[in-house]
């Protein structure tokens, strides 16, 4: 089984709408740091896993310098843009997003 894992970072604004009052629910912004990871047990013709250069190029062009709320049909946290984020990927089975130093969500597909 081969892994490959891709760190991206990518500068971007949203609001969240939540059940409860939050600063969190006003216009801010984050560098999120997101970390692909991608397995196959065979490489394609290339000898690649996924072309490391692919994950950013689609990560980047869809989410960097964005307004999130404008851009995405759900609520932009964390653990939503991890899972979205694993789903638009070849191979990809694990997503972890960054919000801040301390703020990270994990999604990890199931075997
Ligand atoms: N489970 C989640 N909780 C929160 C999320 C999320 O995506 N998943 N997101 C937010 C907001 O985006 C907010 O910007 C972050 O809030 P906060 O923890 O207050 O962030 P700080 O970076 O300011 O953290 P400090 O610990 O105060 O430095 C909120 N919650
Ligand atoms: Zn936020």
């Amino acid at each position: 089984m081969y892994t490959v894992k891709k760190t991206i970072e990518i500068s971007a604004s949203h609001s969240l709408k939540l059940s409860y009052p939050s600063k969190c629910c006003d216009l801010h912004g984050h560098n999120w740091i997101i970390s692909v990871y991608c397995r196959s047990m065979n490489l394609n013709a290339d000898g690649m896993v996924v072309d490391f250069t692919h994950i950013k190029t689609l990560v980047k062009e869809k989410l960097d310098h964005k307004n999130l709320n404008e851009i995405l049909p759900f609520n932009s946290t964390a653990e939503n843009l991890a899972k979205w984020i694993c789903d638009q990927i070849p191979q990809c089975y694990k997503v972890e997003v960054q919000e801040s130093e301390g703020n990270l969500a994990i999604y990890e597909k199931d075997q």
